[in-house]
């Protein structure tokens, strides 16, 4: 198979869907891959690393698209790449649909085979290739709110830990998954005072036995999540509903009553936010005031450490990438259930029923679309 990787284009994205390793493994399969010029370039890789992996370069994103059978990204395609998609390309990637009613009309429009990484699950249900960035936006959560609450960013001027003497922030992290829990590792091990919502009960107790009381775990009713969170120097939003926006947990009117100089950090913007007064936000400038409360929703935080991002993500999306070329997408959605569970757009059709129903289009089957 062609495969193309072309160089990410977001705001402040330095990561790249393959690394030159990921591409020496595919060469040795068999297959060709065109990188575009100097897409490697923001975590340390010369178009020469990739030549020397056994890729050829190409000058432009035109390129790449044109000659490519399956693209390999990072983050969901901006729309002048959705307009270089064409029918039957494999387009693999994080997408985000749910909250993006644009992009989904142009992945429909293009019948390229779109393929998010947000959506493959794991034999477990878990989502292995959402996994690795999750680890990594919920480690950068608390720095990035930590920032959010000096002086500087509009914050009341508070230190995560405190000083002996002087009390530490009250954290409450909304979702106790993958960015949950990381994002609580990180603030206990500041010494914040740390709070986990939840409402999966065996979430509950596995982080109860993980953190023995060095973070509160509790079941998010309304009741107690407005407690806890009006209460809050710091709230984290990590829940997810796999494939579908994410809820509005905390409204406009908690955020009018939270304190003044309190800070929210919407990692599940990516998601379309759960906080009502969250906006998508870039690393250019992360930042903005609601009713006295610091907003940090970037959609795309891991690629403010693009090295170890990029690396972390290959890791996981590797034998998917393989699998997919030398297979071809057919044969590999039909062999294997929790990548089919991957396929979002396929030939102008939705196969992801949370996104169908978000935008009112019609559902179908995605083994339907494959027979
Ligand atoms: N902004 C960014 O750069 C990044 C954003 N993300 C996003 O972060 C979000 C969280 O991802 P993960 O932690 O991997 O998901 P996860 O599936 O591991 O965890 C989500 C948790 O939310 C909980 N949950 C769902 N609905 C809830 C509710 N109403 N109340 C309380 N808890 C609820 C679930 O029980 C689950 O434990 C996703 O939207 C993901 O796409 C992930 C990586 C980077
Ligand atoms: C998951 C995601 O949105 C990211 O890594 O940017
Ligand atoms: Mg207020």
């Amino acid at each position: 198979m062609i495969i193309g990787v072309p160089k990410e284009i977001k705001n402040h994205e330095y990561r790249v869907g393959m690394v030159p390793a990921s591409v020496r493994e595919l060469i040795s399969h068999g297959h060709t891959v065109h990188v575009q010029s100097q897409a490697g370039a923001g975590i340390g890789f010369s178009d020469d690393d990739y030549i020397k992996a056994g890729a050829s370069i190409l000058p432009t994103a035109e390129d790449v698209f044109a000659a490519a059978e399956m693209i390999v990204k990072v983050k969901e395609p901006q729309a002048v790449e959705r307009a270089m998609l064409r029918e039957g390309q494999i387009l693999f990637t994080y997408l985000h649909l749910a909250p993006d009613f644009p992009q989904t009309q142009d992945l429909i429009k293009s019948k390229a085979v779109c393929i998010a990484y947000e959506t493959v699950t794991d034999s477990k249900g878990r989502l292995p290739l959402l996994a690795p960035m999750s680890e990594v936006a919920g480690r950068m959560s608390i720095q990035a709110g930590a920032q959010a609450l000096e002086k500087s960013r509009g914050g009341a001027g508070m230190l995560l830990g405190g000083v002996p003497g002087v009390e530490p922030a009250k954290i409450v992290v909304l979702g106790g998954g993958v960015v949950g829990s990381n994002a609580a590792r990180m603030a206990v091990g500041m010494r914040a005072d740390v709070t986990i919502l939840d409402r999966n009960i065996d979430t509950l107790r596995a982080l109860d036995e993980e953190f023995q009381g060095r973070a509160k775990v509790l079941y998010s009713t309304e009741e107690i999540l407005e407690k806890h969170v009006l209460a809050a120097d710091l709230v984290i939003g990590a829940v997810l509903i796999p494939g579908a926006a994410a809820p509005k947990l905390v409204n406009a009117g908690h955020i009018k009553r939270m304190k003044p100089g309190a800070a929210v950090v919407d990692v599940a913007i990516d998601q379309g936010g759960c906080f009502e007064t969250s906006k998508a936000t870039t690393h250019a400038d992360p930042t903005y005031i609601v009713d006295d409360v610091v907003h940090y929703c970037v959609a795309n935080m891991p690629g403010a450490v693009a090295r170890t991002s990029t690396f972390a993500l290959n890791n996981a999306t590797l034998p998917y990438i393989v699998k997919l070329a030398n297979l071809g997408y057919r044969d590999a959605l039909l062999s294997d259930q929790n990548l089919l569970n991957g396929l979002n757009v396929i030939d102008g059709k939705v196969t992801i029923r949370e996104v169908a129903e978000a935008f009112d289009l019609e559902y179908v089957d995605p083994k339907a679309t494959l027979a």
